[in-house]
Formats: C-alpha cells, sequence, structure tokens
C-alpha cells in the first residue's frame, strides 16, 4: 500500500520531500479546513446560529450563503497552507487573509459570514504547511497550536486593529481580546476545552453530530465571545454562558433529552437575537484540530 503523501513529508526530518508530494500534503490541510467550517454549519443545534435546519438569530444569512462562503474560502486555505510551508511572516499571511475576506463578502453578497474562521483557521493552516517542511512529530493540536503562538503571537497582536468593527468596539467597551487574544495565545479554548469536550462528547453519546454540539457548548460556556458582547452586552454574553454552564452541569448530550434542552436553549437565544459567532469559529478550529491530528 502506497503511504499518503502527508506521512511522508511529516516523518522525514530535515528538507522538505520532492514538491508534488509536499503539493498533496498542502491540498489536504485546505481541504481538512474546508471540511472543518461544512461540519460546523451542519452541526445542529447551535444556540442562535444559522445550520441547515434554520437561520437561528440571522436575518441576512442562511446555510446557502454559509457554503458560498466556503467555497469562495477553500482556495485560500490551500494559499494559506502553502505560505506557511514556504516561511511566510505574519505580513504575508494577513495580505493573504485580507484577500480571502474579500472573496467572502463577493461570494456572499456583502454578508460577513466567516471573518474569524479565515482568521483562526487561516492561520492553523498556515501552521500545518510549516509543521510539513519543518517537523518530525506530526500535526498535533499542542504543536500547531504552539507554532501560531511563538511564530505569529507577537505580530498579530501589534497588527492593526479595525476601527469599525464590532470586535474592536467590544475590545473597546469591554476589553474583550477576542480573536486576536485567542490566536495569540495558541488557541487555548480549542486545546483546553474544545478538544476534551469534543472527545468527552464521543463517549458520552456514540455520535459524531452530538459530540460537536457538546464541544460547542463546552466553549460557549468558556468563551468571550464579541459576537454575544456585540449583540447583547456583557448581560447577554453571562446568560449565554450560564445557559451552556447549566446544558453540561446535567449532562450534556449524556442525558437522553439532551435534544430538548439543547433547541429549547437554541429558541432562547433567538428570542434576544443572541448569536455566539466567536464560538461557531473556535467548534470549527477544534474539529480541524481533531482531525489533522488523527492524519489522513
Ligand atoms: C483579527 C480580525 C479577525 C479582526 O476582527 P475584529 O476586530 O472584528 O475582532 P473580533 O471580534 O475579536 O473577531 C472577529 C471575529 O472572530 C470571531 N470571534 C468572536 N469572539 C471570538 C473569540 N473570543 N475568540 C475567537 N474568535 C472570536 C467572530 O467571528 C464570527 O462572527 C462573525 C459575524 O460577526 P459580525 O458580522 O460582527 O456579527 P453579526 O452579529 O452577524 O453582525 P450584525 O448582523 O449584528 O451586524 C462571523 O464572521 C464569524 O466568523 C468575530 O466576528 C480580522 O478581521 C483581521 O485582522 N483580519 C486581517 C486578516 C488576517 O490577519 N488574517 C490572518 C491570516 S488568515
Ligand atoms: N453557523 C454560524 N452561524 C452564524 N454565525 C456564524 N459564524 C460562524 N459560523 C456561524
Amino acid at each position: 500500500m502506497r503511504a499518503h503523501p502527508l506521512r511522508l513529508t511529516t516523518v522525514t526530518p530535515g528538507p522538505p520531500g520532492p514538491a508534488p508530494v509536499r503539493e498533496a500534503a498542502i491540498a489536504w490541510i485546505g481541504e481538512v479546513a474546508a471540511q472543518a467550517l461544512t461540519d460546523e454549519l451542519e452541526t445542529w443545534p447551535k444556540p442562535g446560529l444559522v445550520s441547515l435546519v434554520d437561520a437561528g438569530s440571522h436575518d441576512n444569512m442562511d446555510a446557502g450563503t454559509f457554503r458560498r462562503s466556503i467555497t469562495a474560502l477553500r482556495p485560500f486555505y490551500v494559499e494559506l497552507a502553502r505560505a506557511g510551508a514556504a516561511g511566510a511572516g505574519m505580513d504575508a499571511l494577513r495580505r493573504t487573509g485580507l484577500r480571502a475576506e474579500a472573496a467572502m463578502l463577493a461570494a456572499t453578497g456583502g454578508v460577513n459570514t466567516h471573518r474569524g474562521a479565515i482568521f483562526a483557521l487561516g492561520l492553523l493552516c498556515a501552521a500545518a504547511g510549516a509543521a510539513l517542511v519543518e517537523c518530525t512529530a506530526g500535526l498535533t493540536a499542542a504543536r500547531l497550536t504552539s507554532m501560531v503562538r511563538d511564530r505569529w503571537g507577537a505580530a498579530i497582536l501589534r497588527g492593526p486593529i479595525p476601527l469599525n468593527s464590532h470586535g474592536s468596539a467590544a475590545l473597546r467597551r469591554f476589553g474583550a481580546g477576542g480573536a486576536r487574544a485567542e490566536a495569540a495565545n495558541g488557541f487555548p479554548h480549542a486545546v483546553r476545552v474544545g478538544l476534551p469536550a469534543l472527545h468527552a462528547g464521543r463517549s458520552l453519546s456514540g455520535n459524531e453530530e452530538a459530540a460537536r454540539v457538546h464541544a460547542f457548548f463546552a466553549l460557549l460556556a468558556a468563551m468571550e465571545d464579541t459576537n454575544l458582547l456585540h449583540r447583547g452586552g456583557t448581560e447577554g454574553l453571562g446568560d449565554a454562558r450560564e445557559a451552556a454552564r447549566d446544558f453540561l452541569l446535567v449532562g450534556g448530550v449524556g442525558l437522553t433529552n439532551w435534544l430538548a434542552h439543547a433547541v429549547a436553549v437554541h429558541h432562547r437565544f433567538v428570542a434576544r437575537r443572541l448569536s455566539p459567532g466567536g464560538s461557531a469559529d473556535l467548534l470549527a478550529a477544534t474539529i480541524f484540530l481533531d482531525r489533522l491530528g488523527s492524519g489522513p
């Protein structure tokens, strides 16, 4: 049996393998990122968020908008993995990230579906690309997230902060670090909350979608989601986290009636227009890390 190209490149120390082999592994990394976004979209219920079932707290986007966005973003994830393999610095990654944001807006008619996910998964793709040529220890979550922190963390924190984004408003009003702090610190919520909860959800339910719901609630309970702050202020954020904690405390997806409980929380979020978009992005990052870590 032929070894997968990724295995060839990750287990061989020193200079990279032949270019076509590395290119196949880079394409695979981009595909895993796009698939992580699709899995996030298709996970239901995620309180307040868009899924195949409904548009949650949103009236300007639905599952079709997200699918168009994912199609537009797939080549950029490949490009970011390739840039990471070529040793790109933060300025070059940022330029590609901004082109990806423009492509997303063109594909969605101006709707911001995935700005946070372009940023988080884009950096993780770049780290995975760099790991292909530099590492001998495989694409583990710990390695990829610490690579983002160590290589680009300082530049992320020094970098330009958009003046008019909801995130920058949350930073000014509430001191919330948001997507930048999460990436610069090596995605602590994905590693310490999302991944363990995904694994726990699998053991509790034996079902992949339920495991993703479990991971989503764990992230929601722990994160300072700037989208919740933007739409609901500190009260909205606090209530959302409490609802997620209650779900987990009674057993999460281990409970027989977990679905009814999760749907009730979803309806409460929709009634208040709460939308935890940052937690959705971290779910996608968690899925990406889980899949890359287990290999092709
Ligand atoms: C660094 C940027 C991402 C700057 O972003 P911004 O200043 O906006 O900062 P944040 O709010 O911190 O983050 C942006 C998005 O990240 C998600 N997010 C929120 N909280 C967290 C968190 N604690 N940890 C991680 N990620 C978080 C979230 O994204 C999702 O929500 C988006 C919808 O948002 P929005 O349109 O604001 O909200 P709505 O409620 O729908 O709006 P209305 O309908 O009410 O009007 C959606 O995109 C999700 O993805 C935050 O929104 C970045 O823009 C930047 O610097 N880019 C440059 C490119 C770059 O450097 N790339 C690097 C290589 S790829
Ligand atoms: N499924 C989703 N619904 C709404 N906002 C999001 N941001 C990222 N994923 C999302």
